[in-house]
């Protein structure tokens, strides 16, 4: 009787456990617990009917920060669907969110940037000239004095940031925030601003003040947690970049935070041999003014040195007279052999040859030993580990006796170009990659080139070069890379030394308006470990571009326009067992195509795009597997690319229009066909 009634018990324990657990499973099913809303990506969703200039200047910032984004023009279920699966971080849009979306978005614990413009409500448009002005002060730099020194310009700001907030990290507040671009402020004349007196529930963050009526006009506010308010008026100013940093790393709570405030800055100047009277070559008055504008920026950026790319036989070998004067006063003046160790020194080549054609091991060794015992010679203080082939050539495509030579010879470990992935392109997209031991790091323009040589005569108007300073492009640059090398030339810092005072003035400026902190002075080798085992280090493996499309890699290639034909036309990708390679042979058939070479290791196949090890063989090797005989189309088949992640990116880089063959075969088949290779293995 004991035993029976213990049984039951034990059985409707049982149906009560089992009643709990598949009520715990339904209920997780309908409603997102803190497992279900772990983000499976940090991306964010951009939602814009009319797609803006200024939702379009948003994704390309986004594009420079390298965050994740999706665009949307509509909602539907498609995009519901995507909000579900992917769990964005972030929503921005453009307009007021109807009660669907609000729902959706409270469901999924999803945060909203809500931009003001056209289609906002409960807000107020109001004319520039009603907002409340005033002159304010910020800081140029006087260059051409004997000491760079900031000189104070007025200007008006209308600004106000609300200090002691929770969100704004990368300005300070200490700093007035000047408005630079009179001409564009004044042609605006509308501008979208909150006016709500709801105090209780937003927050602002940025405000204005109304001229006429005294009021305070929220600019960027928050309406509650989870819900910022932006004007798009902010848009036309310069510190809507960090300001927008803030937003995205706050509402994604600090997951993008842009690997913090510090930043690290290498300025090489290149050739500083080179030139003559008319190009502008460095007398030593120019050293002089040189060393001022580093010992300026050592203020902010402890140790900082400018890095001296050299080509010895400019020195000693130039035919140039004026160019030997210059070498002079530079190297053996009263004092410019005492101030070669303010500097860091980097080696060139012996005579600034492009090693695009270098063919001759033998030949690149002793120039470059010939170079490096120039330095010795005039006990040059070197970064050993870091060297710059002129024009960038040999670098980036790689040209691998290079590489061999400096990496096996002469122990450079580190060099940097403008070139990679491809030269036409944003300088924020530039990338690096690890290639035999060697660290490429990507090189950014600073808008001085060897044609730059005056500040008065800069290409359209100095208020360009003022523009990419005080906020524009090279502020952003180090807004948005945790290290950036530039390239300028020995040229930039002649003539009126328009390059000290574009460094100087970023420095200063940087350091004045943000909260942004220098790093010390660093190695190359240093730099290197950073970027690509701190900072990015999905980047070590290089990616292949086509240097058939980009006339300047095409220059600097060891290749030539005619091997562009010899890129195979279409592939066969697999996946294996599906009777590939029957179709390959039956393919060959043909007399207008050609296969690949047949490559015994790999069963007859190329594999370059799915195998570690023959990628890197790179891309030269790749078009020695084709006939390059224009008349026939070539194609490959590796079936091992079909499966292969990688081999799709490496595809698309390189061969971005090939068209692509997949079999596809009854599953079980493919199955039993690769259970009878194994048994037979
Ligand atoms: N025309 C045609 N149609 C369908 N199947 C065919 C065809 N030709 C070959 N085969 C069968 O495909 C199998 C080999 O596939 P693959 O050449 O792709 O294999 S591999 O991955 O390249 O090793 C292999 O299967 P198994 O014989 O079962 O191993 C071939 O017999």
């Amino acid at each position: 009787m004991v035993r029976c009634t213990l049984k039951r018990a034990i059985k409707a324990l049982s149906f009560c456990l089992i009643f709990v657990i598949i009520c715990t499973y339904y209920s997780s099913q309908s409603v997102p617990n803190k497992n279900f809303l772990q983000r499976k990506s940090l991306s964010i969703f951009i939602l814009s009917s009319t797609r803006s200039k200024t939702i379009q200047r948003i994704s390309l910032f986004f594009n420079e920060l390298r965050l994740n984004y999706v665009e949307y023009r509509r909602i539907d279920e498609h995009f519901y669907e995507n909000v579900k699966t992917l769990l964005p971080r972030l929503i921005i849009l453009d307009y007021h969110p109807d009660e669907n979306l609000r729902s959706v978005i409270n469901q999924y614990e999803i945060k909203l940037l809500i931009l003001l413009n056209a289609q906002c409500t409960d807000c107020t448009k109001v004319s520039y000239s009603e907002m409340l002005f005033e002159n304010v002060s910020y800081p140029t730099m006087d260059f051409n004095r004997d000491v760079l020194k900031p000189v104070i310009h007025t200007t008006k700001s209308p600004f106000r940031l609300v200090q002691h907030n929770k969100i704004i990290q990368i300005l300070r507040f200490d700093t007035v925030l000047p408005y630079f671009h009179h001409q564009q402020f004044e042609r605006k004349t509308k501008c979208f601003v909150f006016r709500t007196t709801d105090n209780h529930r937003t927050d602002t963050i940025v405000y204005v003040h109304s001229r006429t009526s005294s009021e305070k006009l929220k600019l960027l506010f928050e309406y509650h947690e989870k819900q910022l308010y932006l004007s798009e008026c902010l848009f036309d100013y310069w510190f809507i970049w960090p300001v927008m940093m803030d937003i995205v790393r706050y509402l994604t709570s600090n997951e993008y935070d842009y690997h913090g405030l510090k930043r690290y800055v290498q300025v090489d100047i290149d050739d500083i041999f080179l030139g003559d009277k008319s190009n502008g070559y460095l007398i030593s008055d120019d050293i002089q003014a040189l060393i001022r504008s580093q010992l300026f920026i050592q203020n902010y950026i402890e140790n900082f040195r400018y890095r001296l790319g050299f080509s010895g036989y400019y020195y000693s070998n130039s035919t140039n007279e004026h160019a030997n004067e210059a070498n002079r006063l530079l190297m053996t003046g009263k004092t410019v052999l005492d101030e070669k160790d303010r500097f860091t020194w980097f080696h060139h080549t012996w005579k600034h040859e492009k090693l695009t054609n270098v063919t001759n091991k033998i030949l690149l060794i002793s120039s470059t030993e010939t170079n490096m015992a120039f330095a010795q010679k005039h006990q040059l203080p070197l970064d050993e580990n870091y060297a710059v082939a002129p024009h960038h050539s040999g670098i980036y495509p790689i040209n691998h006796i290079v590489y061999d030579v400096w990496h096996r010879f002469f122990n450079f470990t580190v060099t940097s170009t403008e070139n990679y992935p491809y030269h036409y392109q944003l300088p924020s997209d530039r990338r690096g990659f690890i290639y035999r031991n060697i660290s490429v790091l990507p090189r950014r323009s600073c808008g001085l080139y060897t044609t730059t040589r005056n500040y008065t005569t800069y290409p359209n108007g100095s208020h360009r070069l003022e523009r990419i300073l005080m906020g524009g492009r090279l502020f952003r640059t180090i807004l948005t890379n945790p290290i950036s090398i530039f390239m300028s030339h020995n040229v930039n810092y002649g003539h009126d030394r328009m390059g000290n005072y574009v460094f100087a003035k970023l420095v200063y400026l940087i350091s004045k308006w943000t909260n942004i902190q220098w790093s010390r002075d660093l190695s190359s080798s240093e730099l290197a470990r950073k970027y690509f085992h701190h900072f990015y280090p999905e980047e070590q493996m290089p990616i292949f571009t086509n240097p058939c499309s980009d006339r300047i890699l095409m220059n600097l290639w060891n290749g030539n326009d005619s091997l562009c034909t010899t890129f195979p036309q279409f592939i066969i990708v697999g996946p294996q067992k599906t009777g590939t390679t029957a179709l390959h042979a039956m393919l060959s058939q043909h007399p207008d195509l050609r296969p690949s070479r047949a490559i015994s290791t790999t069963f007859e196949e190329v594999q370059f795009f799915s195998n570690n090890t023959i990628y890197l063989n790179g891309i030269n090797w790749y078009l020695n597997q084709f006939d390059p005989d224009e008349q026939s189309m070539n194609f490959e088949k590796s079936a091992t690319y079909f499966d292969s992640a990688v081999s799709i990116k490496r595809l698309k880089a390189l061969l971005p229009n090939i068209r692509l063959i997949m079999m596809l075969t009854e599953p079980g088949h493919r199955a039993y066909s690769r259970y009878q290779v194994r048994c037979q293995q």
